[in-house]
């Protein structure tokens, strides 16, 4: 199990948890609208250190990563599914891609 499906299943668990001793219990306490916010927060974290802190880039990239895996999670979804999408459009263009989505639309 790699670090990514070991966060995953560590968020599950903390869905249930107490929200005054677990932030990822107070995250779900406190819906998807703030987890969405905190995500672009921590997106936003990230593009300023990749702009003028880059050795803070990795540091920012797991944060951002985190609340993505807890976004997932509020919306019954994990990495898995990001996987399946990527592995999806593996093969494509860019342009290929993006030109099946807007059909499909
Ligand atoms: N990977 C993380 C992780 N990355 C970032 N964070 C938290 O994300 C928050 C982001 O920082 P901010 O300063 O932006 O937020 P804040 O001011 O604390 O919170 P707000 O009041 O703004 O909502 C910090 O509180 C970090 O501690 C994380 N919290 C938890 N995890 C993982 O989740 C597990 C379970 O955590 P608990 O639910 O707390 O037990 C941990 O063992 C870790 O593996």
């Amino acid at each position: 199990m790699d670090a990514f499906h070991r966060l995953e299943a560590t968020i599950r668990d903390r869905r249930t948890a107490d929200p005054a001793t677990s932030y990822v219990a107070s995250l779900f306490a406190k819906g998807r609208p703030k987890i969405a916010q905190k995500l672009g927060e921590e997106a936003v974290e990230t593009v300023i250190a990749a702009m003028a802190q880059p050795d803070k880039l990795v540091s920012e990239a797991a944060d951002l990563m985190f609340h993505l895996c807890v976004l997932l999670a509020d919306a019954g979804l994990d990495l898995d599914d990001v996987r399946a999408e990527l592995d999806r459009r593996e093969g494509l263009s860019g342009h290929a891609e993006k030109a099946a989505r807007t059909k499909g639309a």
